[in-house]
């Protein structure tokens, strides 16, 4: 078992502590660049941790020897699975102090295996937290407290096969632990996609999209993983199920809804058939910049009840423009981006351009119908999104804290919480640290009645407080966000960190038929305690 994992067809070195590809790291030289954007960083980058630093201590539980070929004690496969890929995650680890080290990791092969290790943890009070790829943002994959004897982190990663694809219908039975690559290599050679692209889609697990309820590259639409699913396969320590394969069904509650968005707390989902598309041959995409953010929300609601359906509509006020080279003038930016398997779609990108230009949009020019994205701006912000995560792990070096959360709200509260969140979490965020902060905020996501908007907070550091500083600035976030109604999380998931909104955002019978889901399916509470509910 190794302990990081490496990318499809490559030897490249996973990082335990940080962002993807250790080889893409910034260096120290980078990563002094970069605190000289944020006054008062620190003058040398933090050291990058070593496994050997980390007080890992001996496993508190032995495995049966039928189950010890799927178990390893491995310390720095052990690490690699203690924390997620959020800020907190990074500077913990930065500051040799990270989240509980899991006992034992394992690595089952096929649904029997998962049904033994859940009945021997069950028996003997071991906590025991899926994992996916590890890409969680709210300390979805660490074990907190002390209420179990032993931790195992499951790891779901050694299934990864498309077992079977239906052409006929379309869609394809998938294990979950197949990473975003895995899975679409496995998919390519049908000329068919799942195209959910995250911004995690290299480092993240089919199941754990299932499990999160995780936000793809669509803008309008199909925005999560939910609209691809056609049943879903779980093992629940109560027993295993599987639901009917179905396009659609009026068949009371859905079964597969359960368990969407359980996080790990009711089973693990081994496999799912998943709708499937053609890959699109048809691609168009333009930038069109706005003097003005209110008009050019204005613009994008009119966009998004027009039923064009843009694949790509991310709307960057003037600091995210600024910060992923987009513009330079102070403009705030609308991505346009259209594709599609069957019809050209330059049509749709013209009225979507009209559209904006009736709003005080500038520019954007149609790029021919083809493959080429053609727009400076477009290019732009495509490489600063996949290269972000790897920035803000040298940040967190310089001692800055550099973290972003999501959310949604209808369009008649979206401008007032985008306002207020600037306000309000800028001035804990300068007033916790002494520095000058920045919040800059996108739209990820757009509907027709609302939007998700997506804040990135930046600020210098206080030498070893940050992690009570981002603790601070979470906190009033979540503040202004409930005042204006708006959700805890759009796709990010609930996790750990998420559970004081969550509790206060989900009506008091709802949380009654959760819990009894849990006390049904989890009897001796194992799976990821902590999570969505007690
Ligand atoms: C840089 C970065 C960018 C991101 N971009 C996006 C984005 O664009 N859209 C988005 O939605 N999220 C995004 N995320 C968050 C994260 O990638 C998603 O939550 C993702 O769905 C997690 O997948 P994973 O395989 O890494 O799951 P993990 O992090 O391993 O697990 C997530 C949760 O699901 C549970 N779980 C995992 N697998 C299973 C399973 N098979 N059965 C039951 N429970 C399971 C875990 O216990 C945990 O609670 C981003 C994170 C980072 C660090």
């Amino acid at each position: 078992m190794s302990a990081s994992p490496s990318g499809p067809g490559t030897s490249r070195t996973r990082s335990w502590w940080g962002w993807g590809y250790t080889d893409a790291h910034p260096d120290d030289a980078e990563c002094v660049a970069l605190g000289a954007l944020l006054p008062g960083t620190l003058p040398r980058p933090l050291p990058v941790p070593r496994v050997a630093d980390l007080p890992i201590g001996r496993p508190g539980v032995t495995p049966p020897t039928a189950l010890a070929h799927l178990v390893t004690t491995d310390p720095d496969v052990r690490a690699a699975h203690a924390m997620g890929k959020a800020y907190r995650d990074v500077i913990r680890a930065l500051r040799g102090r990270p989240g509980r080290i899991p006992d034992l990791v394992a690595r089952p092969t096929d649904d029997r295996d998962i049904a033994d290790l859940l009945d021997w943890a069950g028996g003997r009070g071991v906590a025991v937290i899926p994992f996916g790829g590890g890409s969680s943002v709210v300390g979805g994959v660490e074990y907190r407290g002390d209420a179990h004897r032993a931790v195992l982190s499951l790891d779901l990663t050694s299934m990864d096969r498309v077992l079977e694809v239906d052409t006929v219908s379309r869609s394809a039975r998938i294990q979950s632990g197949a990473l975003g690559p895995v899975l679409e290599a496995q998919l390519r050679s049908h000329g068919l996609t799942l195209r959910h692209f995250p911004q995690s889609f290299e480092f993240s697990t089919l199941g754990g999209w299932l499990a999160t309820r995780a936000g793809g590259h669509y803008a309008t639409g199909r925005t999560h993983i939910d609209d691809f699913v056609q049943s879903l396969s779980v093992v629940t320590p109560a027993g295993p199920g599987t639901s009917w394969r179905l396009p659609a069904s009026g068949a009371g509650p859905s079964p597969d809804r359960l368990f969407l968005g359980s996080e790990g707390v009711l089973g693990i989902i081994t496999e799912a058939w998943m709708r499937l598309q053609e890959r699109p041959r048809h691609k168009a995409s333009a930038s069109v910049a706005f003097a003005d953010f209110q008009q050019a929300l204005e613009a994008v609601r009119a966009i998004a009840r027009c039923d064009l359906s843009p694949a790509n509509c991310r709307l960057l006020d003037p600091g995210e423009a600024l910060l992923s080279g987009a513009s330079h003038d102070g403009s705030s930016v609308l991505v346009l981006g259209f594709e599609s398997a069957a019809s050209p779609v330059g049509g749709r990108l013209a009225s979507a351009l009209d559209l904006a230009h009736a709003h005080g949009g500038r520019g954007g020019t149609p790029a021919a119908d083809g493959d080429a994205p053609g727009d400076t701006a477009v290019s732009a912000w495509r490489s600063a999104f996949l290269r972000m995560p790897y920035l803000r792990d040298g940040l967190a070096r310089m001692g800055a804290v550099v973290e972003t959360f999501e959310t949604a709200a209808t369009w008649d509260r979206v401008p007032a919480l985008i306002d207020a969140v600037r306000t309000e979490v800028g001035s804990v965020a300068s007033k916790a640290t002494g520095h000058p902060a920045t919040v800059n905020c996108r739209l990820t996501h757009v509907y027709p009645d609302g939007a998700a908007p997506y804040f990135t907070v930046a600020v210098a550091g206080r030498p070893d407080d940050e992690v009570r500083i981002w603790d601070d600035i979470k906190a009033a976030a979540s503040d202004v966000l409930h005042r204006y109604r708006a959700t805890i999380t759009h796709h990010h998931a609930v996790g750990r960190d998420h559970r004081p909104g969550y509790d206060l955002q989900r009506p008091d019978p709802f949380a009654l038929a959760l819990r009894a889901a849990k006390d049904a399916l989890d009897p001796h509470r194992i799976l990821n305690p902590g999570v969505l509910i007690d």
